[in-house]
C-alpha cells in the first residue's frame, strides 16, 4: 500500500513523516527529490538554468533555492514553468524509489507530497492522507519557522490549494490544530485501521 501523504505548506506533513519513519514505514519525499533533481549536472538544473538565468545560481552554481522561491512563489507564470520543469522528473524518481522499496518486500510506503492533490496525483497512491490546520496557524508557523515575513507567508500559502478544499480528496484527515501530540495521537488510530487492522 502506497499512503500519499499530503496538506499545505508548514501543515505539519514532515512532522507526521518523521513519526510515519520512526514506526518503520519508508517514506519518499517529494521535497527531498525536487532538492536532488536540480543539482548541478542534472538536467533539470539546466532547464531551469537556461529559463530563469545565471542570476539564480549562487556563487558555487548550486540554484538559490531563496531566490528561486521569491521569484515563482509571486509569480503564477513563472511558477508554472518551474513546475513543467521539475514535477515529471519528481514523479519518475518517485516511482523509482517505490520499485526499489517493493523488490525488497516492503509492504507500506509513505509519499509524502505537498502538491498531491493540485496535481491530481492520486492515481500514484492507495490512500491519500490530509495534514489539516486552519489558516492562521499555517501562517503562524510558516512565519515561525522559516523566519518569515507576514507577506512572504500568505504569498506561498496562497500559491497552494486552501487546505479546505483538499479535505474533499482526503481518505482521512489529520486535524493539527492542537498539540503534536493530539495528532500523533490520530495517526496512530489510523495506522490501527489501515495497517494493522
Ligand atoms: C522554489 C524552491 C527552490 C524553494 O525552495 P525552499 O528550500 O525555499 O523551499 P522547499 O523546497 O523546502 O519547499 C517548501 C514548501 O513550499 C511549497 N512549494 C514548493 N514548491 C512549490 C510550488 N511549485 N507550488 C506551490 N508550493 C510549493 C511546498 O509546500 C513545500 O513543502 C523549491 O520549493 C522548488 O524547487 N520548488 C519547485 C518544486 C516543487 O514543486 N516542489 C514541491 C513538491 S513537488
Ligand atoms: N501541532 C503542532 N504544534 C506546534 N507546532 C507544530 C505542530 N505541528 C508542526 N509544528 C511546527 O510547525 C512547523 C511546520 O511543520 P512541518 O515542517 O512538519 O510542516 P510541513 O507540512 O512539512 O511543511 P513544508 O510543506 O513547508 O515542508 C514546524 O516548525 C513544526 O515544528
Amino acid at each position: 500500500m502506497v499512503i500519499g501523504l499530503t496538506g499545505g505548506i508548514a501543515s505539519g506533513k514532515s512532522m507526521i513523516a518523521e513519526e510515519l519513519k520512526q514506526r518503520g514505514f519508508p517514506v519518499i519525499d517529494a521535497d527531498n527529490i525536487a532538492r536532488e533533481i536540480v543539482e548541478p549536472g542534472e538536467e533539470a538544473y539546466h532547464q531551469i538554468v537556461n529559463k530563469f538565468g545565471k542570476e539564480i545560481l549562487q556563487e558555487n552554481g548550486e540554484i538559490a533555492r531563496k531566490k528561486l522561491g521569491q521569484i515563482i512563489f509571486t509569480d503564477e507564470s513563472k511558477r508554472k514553468q518551474l513546475n513543467q520543469i521539475m514535477h515529471p522528473s519528481i514523479r519518475k524518481r518517485m516511482l523509482e524509489r517505490k520499485e526499489e522499496l517493493l523488490e525488497d518486500g516492503v509492504k507500506t510506503i509513505v509519499f509524502d507530497i505537498p502538491l498531491l492533490v493540485e496535481n491530481k496525483l492520486q492515481f500514484m497512491v492507495d490512500k491519500v492522507l490530509l495534514v489539516y490546520v486552519n489558516e492562521e496557524i499555517q501562517k503562524e508557523r510558516l512565519m515561525k519557522r522559516d523566519g518569515q515575513g507576514e507577506e512572504d507567508a500568505l504569498q506561498r500559502i496562497s500559491s497552494q490549494m486552501p487546505l479546505k478544499d483538499k479535505k474533499h480528496h482526503a481518505d482521512a484527515i489529520i486535524d493539527n490544530n492542537g498539540t503534536k501530540e493530539q495528532a500523533i495521537h490520530q495517526l496512530e488510530r489510523l495506522l490501527e485501521k489501515w495497517v494493522d487492522g
